[in-house]
């Protein structure tokens, strides 16, 4: 990614990474916005960074240093609202990208949040279970200056999960002197969790999915579908789709990619997983020794739901679906972008595919609030709902002005952002 946009001094051009592929994405959007587009330098600010030292004990009586990150990227229209991260890889630039596809994002669904991420820059395989949670709560304590069920509410994200959202609400709790569940959400049901939060994400994906291939007279029953990630995102996409007829060609996690064209067992695949931490080895499939062929395989839909950049030039020119379906946030670069475009393939962008998490972590917030919880039935109806309004109103954008479906999204997320920056105006 070049360094042509005017980057925050604390960014270098080597660190640009995800955070140049969003500016990449604002400027194409721009042109659309009118008279709003005065405000767009406001889309291309971090509102407030957060970086802070994370240090534990670790069971052997050492010290280890973590660092970890809160970005809150706008909050115009209302509390920051975003994942947290823990992956090695996590970076300040990351996080500031991943916190500004949730302003697009929230806006995009229009649940009343800004955006903001977070994230540790930590392999978390290589902790036990305590080193975990007592990283987990000094990180919270860390943030808990900016957090707040008013203020900016975590959930999880890559590696973080039900258990991690418990303990990050506990230590909040704990430092604000009463329970504040309101203060995450993804959290276990028995905390005040929503019902339906664990598979919202992918079961948005399935929903938009579904949409999508009804616009290109693809039917479900017996498309090919094949998936980059067997996480929370990926597996429960997975299992959507199997469940509907497909068949689910491959899958791909961190360590093997798996393949049978006649359909993976995706129940017997996700038992496998759990006991024996990843896809490889699995039985009932080839695997493949070249994980980058996994991008050519033969498939209807391809949903890459794991992390950013997979998609890109080297690749792009290979993928045989018709659909994409971006599971993960920022997965295509936008040259990729480009070269999928130019070859009609049909991409569903993170911020409309993957806003089914982000729509029922809003339905726990209310739920928090109101101390008053919804059936399975009521939650998915609404987010099937939610989910299908804004693919429909993104696609009807997109024929309209003749530009892709990300940018469409973006329009109707900048929009909104924007428009709620302008009546708020600048305290003079
Ligand atoms: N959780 C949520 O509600 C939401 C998540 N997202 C996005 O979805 C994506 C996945 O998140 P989530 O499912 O929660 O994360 P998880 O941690 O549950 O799963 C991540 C999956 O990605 C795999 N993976 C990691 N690195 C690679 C790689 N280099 N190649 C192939 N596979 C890889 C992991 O494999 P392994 O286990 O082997 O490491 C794992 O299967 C992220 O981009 C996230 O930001 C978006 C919206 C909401
Ligand atoms: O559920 C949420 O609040 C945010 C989920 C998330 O991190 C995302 O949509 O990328």
């Amino acid at each position: 990614m070049s360094s042509k946009h005017a980057i925050p001094s604390y960014l270098t051009p080597p660190d640009i990474g995800a955070w140049g592929v969003y500016l990449e994405q604002i400027d194409r959007v721009t042109p659309y916005l009118g008279s709003l587009a005065r405000w767009v330098e406001t889309m291309k600010r971090p509102k407030r960074i957060l970086i802070v030292d994370v240090p534990i004990e670790r069971d052997d009586g050492t010290v280890a240093h973590f660092e970890g990150y809160r970005v809150q990227h706008n909050t115009s229209r209302g509390p920051g609202k975003g994942g947290v991260r823990f992956h090695q890889d996590v970076s300040l630039s990351e996080v500031m990208a991943l916190s500004a596809w949730m302003t697009i994002k929230n806006a995009a669904v229009n649940v009343p949040y800004g955006g903001a991420k977070g994230g540790i820059r930590v392999d978390p395989k290589t902790l036990s279970r305590a080193e975990l949670e007592r990283m987990t709560r000094r990180y919270t304590s860390e943030i808990n200056i900016i957090i707040g069920p008013n203020k900016d509410i975590p959930a999880p994200d890559v590696n973080t999960n039900e258990q991690i959202m418990a303990w990050m609400m506990d230590t909040y709790s704990m430092n604000q002197g009463s329970t504040a569940s309101g203060v995450v959400t993804g959290k276990p049901i028995s905390l005040g969790g929503s019902l339906g939060r664990h598979e919202a994400t992918g079961r948005g994906v399935f929903v938009v999915g579904c949409e999508a291939a009804g616009k290109r007279g693809l039917e479900i029953k017996g498309a090919r579908i094949a998936v980059q990630g067997f996480g929370n995102v990926g597996g429960v996409a997975a299992r959507l789709f199997a469940a509907a007829g497909a068949k689910v060609v491959a899958v791909q996690d961190h360590a093997a990619t798996v393949v049978r064209n006649s359909g993976l067992d995706i129940v017997a695949l996700q038992a496998y997983v759990t006991q024996h931490g990843s896809v490889a080895g699995f039985p009932d499939a080839e695997q493949l020794d070249d994980a980058a062929q996994f991008w050519g395989l033969d498939c209807d839909i391809l949903v890459p739901a794991a992390l950013e950049q997979q998609i890109n030039r080297d690749n792009a020119a290979q993928i045989k679906a018709s659909i994409v379906l971006e599971g993960a946030n920022g997965p295509t670069t936008p040259e990729a972008d480009d070269i999928l475009h130019d070859r009609g393939i049909l991409l569903v962008p993170d911020v409309i595919a993957n806003a089914g998490g982000v729509t029922v972590s809003y339905f726990e917030w209310v739920q928090d609030f109101s101390s008053f919880f919804w059936t399975e039935d009521e939650i998915n109806s609404r987010l099937t709902r939610i989910m299908r309004e804004a693919f429909a109103a993104v696609w009807a954008l997109a024929e309209e002005k003749k530009v892709s479906l990300r940018t469409a999204a973006f329009i109707v997320g900048c929009t909104r952002v924007l428009q709620a920056r302008e009546m708020r105006g600048l305290y003079p």
